[in-house]
């Protein structure tokens, strides 16, 4: 045997081991499980508990927002703060904590505007103020997305004996609608809780900081707060300091149940990834660990090893081990489901609220996913959280990331802006850099203003692509759209010479967030980066960040191909346009900013005839065009004076115009509408208010109406340069304020909640606006037992019939059956060349090539069994085979 054969060997035995441990870890999971989440604890009487401090970093708002932090107002325990805090005064949880703290005046409830920078850790700088605060020496620190059930706190007190330093809950999630909130679940369910069972049951330190008690004062003398600001993962940090003072940390019985509102496996998989990066940099054994702890790798080896020693088929021995596995995870996941999510009773072996196969399909498809994740996480130390970017050192440290930070990312938006605002043409020189480009399909250059004019981009054909790719970017720095937009909005008001172009300040946000659209994927293109390329080059004079230089300024320009903007947005149509136009000195003056009021369906319909021949225009067409706009402005009466300036709109000539056209809603003169799809009980409902783009511009605020009950359930007020929004404590805002509408949400949907409503801008009669209605969608109402309540009772038919759902089970088995065929054809491969060999080892046999044999040297054409019939004297039965070549 040769030292590489050795090897192997050893290798294969080693491997052979591997799922020894994972197999005690399965075990104990489920025991320690078992034993750990059903037992009783021992309340305390409500006098003798201590005071709690709930501190909430908040950042940005979800859909759920307002249940998760509802149910802290709830909690049955005699003595808590409640301290909230956000770091921007623009966010937009401000509205959703103030709307709740004037619902629950009894609850002490404050809350903390703006950072104490202690070090790069976002939600540790957002927790300083609070932390300081603090009327309580127990604390509690509670992520955003957190549900919390009434008695929990007081379980997770219940566990802070003298010698207990930090009360941790073990991570899961409540049971939601969809395909990707069971993926969370499950994923939780399985492989996250066998590992932090484990450790609890071992004794390791697994702090996972969504949702845990700790003594102030033990973690003050380890320094306080502020040290840990300098790791992402201050809870692993924190918990370790607290041992080190020589306290326990243990963990709760009850799970910490996340609710966020925005599910999907993408947002999640980010999400193991970041995690995954902050583990194996502060605990770099885990690098081995984690893949080994994972069906996918723990079952490959042992297959291999298998195979490797014994000959028998890997591909059995992998798919047996995956069903033992599966099988432990499914009964490990039941006994998570102890709590009857969110309805907080305690339930024991809760039922699977999925079917047995959307189970499978979701397990299938994370250990699919595994590879992907462990790769990932090891690539790029560099990380995103919510909207900041971060790079990570060994040993957990964090330090600023390499470029795109949220700064910068505004800025080359606005890079974009300018560059679609003014064309680029580098200094001294009529070459446009635009030209350059417009060979790639996302381009197209108006014809004959080809060596003038750089174009926009082409958008018609590819609106999905830039959905998806701006959704893409959005996500990577964690922001939600509105808040992202308040940024932008924020940075555009202080552009002196944008404010020139009068676009509508309800407007802008939608315009920053097309520009952003642009960016996000034409800077994803070779043609795009080349371009990005030339805007740093030393070509191009000035900081382009600030405001375009002078010489940039000169010569034509054009926004957006006219029609263009029609397609970004399935509501928009063009309605409104304008003429800038280049003035002697370099300035731009943008003027004729037409209100074209009733003049709308006209306009658009004399656009709407353009479109086939736009990029096919004649010089005469589009000076007939121009002259067609001018004279449609003059007629139109301007919102304020100074929004035109015809006198030099007049002077100027025509090759030094450009034109920029954007779309407006179509409902800019139409009447207020909103939209309900029909609910079904106990579940979401969405509450859409269309709101014409005029009452945005004019600023006004509105209100939304039960109509039935005669009841306000939304009112929203235009206060400094924003909507300011009371809401119902079962409703919130969806976060995505899309141009022209107002998403609301409200949950759950009771009887009393149905019924006629309304939008209703101030100013509006009730008659002059659309109503909608919300109706149950199935009737009957699910049954109710006396020891479950329904709260969290989730529908039979929940999960299925999603489309996101299908797509994933028909991939799944695409996937399922490319790699099964593909391990078939593998073994078969192998077999065959086994069959081969011996083929050729009967002919070598046969054809007397192999003399030595009878001479009693068998090496080289026999394994030893063969050898030793030899060494016998049969000749019989050599390898198989008679020398004969008969069997
Ligand atoms: C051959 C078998 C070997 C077994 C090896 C076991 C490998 C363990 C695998 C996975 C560990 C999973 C740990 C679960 C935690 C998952 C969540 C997480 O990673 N959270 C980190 C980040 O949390 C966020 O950070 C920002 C903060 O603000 C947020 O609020 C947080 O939620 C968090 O930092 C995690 C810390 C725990 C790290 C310790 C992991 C040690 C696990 C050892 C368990 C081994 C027990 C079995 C031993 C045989
Ligand atoms: O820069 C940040 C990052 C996070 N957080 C807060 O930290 C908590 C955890 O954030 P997230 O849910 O994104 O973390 P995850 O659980 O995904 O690790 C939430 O309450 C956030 O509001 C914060 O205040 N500022």
């Amino acid at each position: 045997m040769s030292v590489l054969e050795l090897a192997t060997t050893v290798v294969a035995l080693v491997a052979c081991i591997v799922p020894l441990p994972m197999l005690v870890m399965h075990l104990v999971a489920l025991c320690f499980g078992v034993r750990f989440l059903y037992k009783k604890v021992k309340m305390t009487t409500d006098e003798k508990l201590p005071g709690v401090s709930i501190i909430k970093p908040l950042s940005g708002v979800d859909p759920n927002l307002t249940i998760n932090l509802d149910s802290f107002f709830r909690l049955n325990y005699p003595l808590y703060e409640l301290l909230f805090s956000v770091e921007d005064e623009k966010d937009p949880a401000i509205l959703v904590v103030n709307s709740l703290i004037s619902n629950y005046p009894r609850v002490d409830a404050r809350l903390f505007v703006g950072v104490d920078k202690v070090g790069l850790n976002g939600k540790v700088n957002n927790m300083m103020k609070p932390y300081k605060m603090a009327k309580h020496n127990l604390l509690l620190i509670s992520d955003s997305n957190i549900k919390m059930g009434e008695m929990m706190l007081k379980e997770m007190v219940a566990e802070m004996t003298p010698e207990v330093g930090m009360v941790l809950q073990i991570p899961f999630s409540c049971t939601r609608k969809g395909f990707a909130a069971l993926y969370e679940q499950m994923s939780f369910g399985t492989m996250q809780a066998r590992s932090t069972l484990n450790a609890a049951a071992m004794g390791f330190t697994c702090a996972t900081g969504m949702s845990c008690l700790f003594r102030r004062d033990v973690l003050d003398q380890a320094g306080g707060l502020a040290p840990y600001g300098k790791y992402l993962a201050e809870d692993y940090f924190m918990a370790k300091a607290i041992r080190e003072q020589g306290y326990k940390v243990i963990t709760s019985p009850s799970p910490c149940l996340q609710n966020s509102g925005h599910t999907s496996i993408t947002n999640f998989n980010n999400r193991l990834i970041r995690w995954g990066k902050l583990r194996t940099a502060m605990l770099p054994h885990l690098i081995v660990l984690e893949p080994l702890s994972e069906c996918v790798f723990s079952g490959a080896l042992l297959a291999w090893a298998v195979d490797y020693l014994t000959g028998f088929s890997g591909l059995t021995v992998f798919l047996l081990h995956a069903l033992v596995w599966l099988l432990f995870d499914y009964c490990l996941f039941c006994i998570m489901l102890v709590i009857n999510t969110c309805s907080f009773v305690i339930h024991k072996g809760g039922p699977l609220r999925c079917s047995k196969l959307e189970f499978l399909v979701a397990w299938i498809l994370r250990e699919m996913m595994v590879p992907y994740i462990v790769m990932k996480y090891h690539i790029d130390p560099n990380i995103s959280w919510r909207g900041k970017r971060y790079r990570l050192k060994w040993g957990g440290e964090i330090a600023p990331s390499d470029p795109t930070t949220l700064q910068q990312v505004t800025v080359s938006c606005l890079l974009v802006e300018q560059f679609l605002a003014f064309g680029m043409r580098r200094k001294n020189s009529k070459t446009y850099v635009g030209r350059r480009v417009d060979k790639t399909k996302h381009l197209r250059t108006i014809g004959f203003l080809k060596d003038k004019i750089w174009t926009s981009f082409y958008t018609q054909q590819i609106p999905s692509i830039f959905d998806n790719l701006c959704r893409t970017w959005f996500k990577a720095i964690k922001r939600t759209q509105q808040d992202l937009a308040y940024r932008l909005l924020d940075h555009f008001s202080n552009l002196e010479w944008l404010q020139k172009f009068k676009i509508y300040p309800s407007y802008r946000t939608f315009l920053a967030l097309q520009w952003c659209r642009l960016y996000s994927s034409y800077f994803g293109t070779k043609a795009g980066k080349k371009l990005n390329n030339s805007f740093k080059s030393k070509d191009v004079q000035g900081d382009l960040s600030v405001t375009p230089p002078p010489a940039l300024l000169q010569g034509s320009l054009i926004m957006d191909a006219p029609g263009d903007g029609l397609h970004l947005c399935d509501n928009v149509e063009v309605t409104s346009l304008g003429i800038c136009f280049g003035h002697e000195t370099g300035d731009v003056i943008c003027s004729n900013h037409c209100d074209l009021g009733t003049k709308q369906a006209e306009v658009s319909q004399s656009l709407v005839e353009e479109l086939p021949h736009r990029y096919n225009w004649r010089d005469a067409k589009l000076t007939a065009w121009v002259k067609h706009i001018e004279n449609e402005c003059q007629s139109c009466p301007s919102p304020s004076s100074d929004d035109r300036d015809d006198t030099t709109a007049r002077r100027a000539h025509h090759h030094d115009v450009g034109h920029f056209v954007y779309g407006l809603p179509c409902n800019w003169g139409v009447r207020p509408a909103c939209d309900i799809p029909p609910t079904d009980l106990n579940q979401l409902a969405t509450i859409t208010c269309y709101l014409p783009e005029k009452v945005l511009q004019d600023k006004h605020g509105f209100r939304v109406t039960h109509l039935t009950r005669n009841n306000t359930v939304v009112n929203a007020e235009w206060e400094d340069g924003q909507y300011m929004f009371s809401l119902e404590v079962d409703i919130s805002m969806d976060g995505q304020k899309q141009n022209d509408r107002f998403t609301f949400k409200m949950y759950p949907v009771t009887r009393n909640r149905t019924g006629v409503y309304a939008c209703i801008p101030e100013g509006y009669k009730q008659e002059e606006v659309g109503t909608c209605t919300l109706s149950l969608k199935s009737v009957s109402e699910p049954s109710r037992s006396t020891d479950i309540p329904n709260v969290g009772k989730v529908n039979e038919n929940e999960y299925t019939n999603q489309p996101e759902y299908i797509v994933l089970v028909a991939a799944c088995c695409i996937l399922t059956a490319i790699i099964v065929i593909g391990l078939i054809g593998i073994s078969i491969y192998i077999h065959r060349n086994k069959r081969k060999e011996q083929d050729h080892r009967n002919n070598v046999l046969e054809t007397g090539e192999s003399k030595t044999l009878m001479n009693g040297h068998t090496k080289d054409i026999c394994g030893p069994e063969e050898s030793k019939t030899f060494l016998n004297g049969h000749t019989k039965d050599i390898c198989g085979m008679a020398p004969n070549g008969h069997n």
